[in-house]
């Protein structure tokens, strides 16, 4: 008896580790997470994280285009078909390949392989079906913020769940054409080659976002540095940078009140409030891993988008930024504990104790995993009403860090606990196993 927990245990509390592991490591996930930049083209080696957007002034350029042009011609404009052409131009194994038609008219280009091209083709039916959408209506408004640039001013209350935009990307580009191949004029001509096949309004948005680096080595790749996350279309050889210029105008903070995941089944980047938001406020997410003590944080923003953190988390005083970086350490601790099926400590306390710690340290973004970790642990110490609290908790903050195709099933498997924790294989395995 005793054995066969252990054995079913075992590969749930690891890949809840791997989980956790994997989102602080670049590329160990297969999911999108943080915001990765492209390495600029001529710099050696690349650089962890990075991010892009598109300014809602374009946004209402495409509204106007698309409600001005039925307005005029008094028809309705039919949507280019979608259909995936080329390949256009090739360095290596790369090519440049474009759908005009992609997402109802959106368009999409993409430097990348034959094999994930054929990815993209099976992807477009999924798409096309569902639009491209802004969600919450008239969330936010586009504004200058001080010191950061452009920035998301939420115009209208908000609160947890509700999605801000949901966007295809403009520009998908292969890791290996920007990582992989020495940096070229070659290279960058047909980045410029494939940028220009965007179609417009979206062209507009794609060369109206921010170029941290003033553009002075290539725009397009600056562009990309400042603006792109990494996704990953599956396989052996899926991993690509996309861009989203609607996206872009989210600036970085590493308590952030928006979320976002990119759905692999359809490219769809989504960004979802994580707890109430008043207008005015600035809406962020993180480009960086939260979980990361203070010094480590500001080090990566300045070294991938050439800014030094001051967010508020980053911008407290050095004694309470001990404190915060102290709590961060002991969330890692105590997760390692739990993840442990041997580890005699492993008590309730210590379960409220690191929902404490997440509260206290504002990762209302980042809680998926603590909360699983949480609701296995409190059912394998026979906790049912907590194990039942916090599967609810940890499938609901699954479903808006990593979207309902999320890593390893694990919303559907906290669901599967919050409905009957007895008859889950975790229920008293720590007791019994003591
Ligand atoms: C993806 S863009 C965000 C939108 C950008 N502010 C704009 O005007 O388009 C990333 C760039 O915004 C700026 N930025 C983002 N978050 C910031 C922050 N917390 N503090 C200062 N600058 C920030 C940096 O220049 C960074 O390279």
């Amino acid at each position: 008896m005793k054995a066969s927990y252990l054995l079913t245990l075992a590969p749930c509390a690891v890949a809840a580790v791997k989980h956790y592991a994997s989102a602080q490591s670049p590329l160990g996930n297969t999911k999108s997470c943080l915001w990765r930049p492209p390495p600029p083209l001529g710099l050696a080696c690349g650089v962890d994280e990075v991010d892009l957007s598109l300014p809602q002034k374009s946004q209402a350029t495409e509204d106007e285009t698309s409600s001005s042009k039925s307005r005029n011609n008094n028809r309705t404009v039919e949507p280019t078909k979608s259909i995936w052409e080329g390949p256009v131009d090739c360095l290596s194994s790369y090519c440049i390949f474009f759908n005009s038609g992609f997402a109802n008219g959106r368009g999409i280009v993409a430097i990348t392989t034959t094999a994930n091209v054929d990815k993209l083709k099976s992807i477009d039916v999924a798409i096309t079906s569902s639009h491209d959408t802004t969600v919450t209506g008239d969330a936010y408004t586009v504004s200058e913020v001080a010191g950061k640039g452009l920035g998301m001013i939420a115009s209208t209350p908000l609160r947890r769940g509700d999605t801000i935009m949901q966007k295809t990307p403009a520009l998908l580009v292969h890791r290996g054409f920007l990582e992989s191949i020495p940096p070229s004029q070659a290279q960058r001509n047909l980045l410029d080659a494939a940028a220009e096949l965007i179609p417009s309004p979206l062209k507009e948005g794609f060369f109206d976002q921010m170029a941290h680096m003033g553009g002075q080595v290539h725009k397009i790749v600056d562009i990309m540095g400042t603006n792109s996350f990494q996704m990953d279309l599956g396989g052996q050889d899926g991993h690509h940078y996309g861009n989203y210029p609607e996206v872009s105008r989210y600036n970085h903070d590493c308590r952030p009140n928006v979320v976002f995941y990119i759905d692999k089944e359809t490219l769809m980047h989504t960004t979802t409030v994580v707890r109430q938001v008043k207008p005015g406020e600035e809406l962020t997410i993180s480009y960086l891993d939260p979980l990361k003590p203070r010094a480590h944080r500001r080090h990566r923003a300045h070294l991938a988008w050439g800014f030094g953190c001051a967010c508020p988390q980053c911008s407290l005083p050095d004694k309470e930024a001990d404190k915060s970086d102290e709590r961060l350490e002991e969330i890692a601790r105590i997760e390692a504990q739990l993840a442990d099926i041997y580890d005699k400590k492993v008590n309730v306390k210590m379960l409220k104790r690191l929902a404490a710690l997440y509260e206290e340290e504002r990762l209302e973004a980042k809680v998926a995993n603590g909360y699983t970790m949480i609701a296995l642990n409190a059912n394998m110490l026979g906790q049912e009403k907590m194990a039942k609290e916090y599967a609810a908790r940890a499938r609901e903050a699954v479903l808006l860090e990593h979207g309902p195709a999320d890593t390893g099933g694990d919303a559907a498997a906290m669901a599967d606990l919050a409905r009957d924790p007895k008859g889950h294989f975790t229920w008293r395995a720590r007791i019994n196993t003591r």
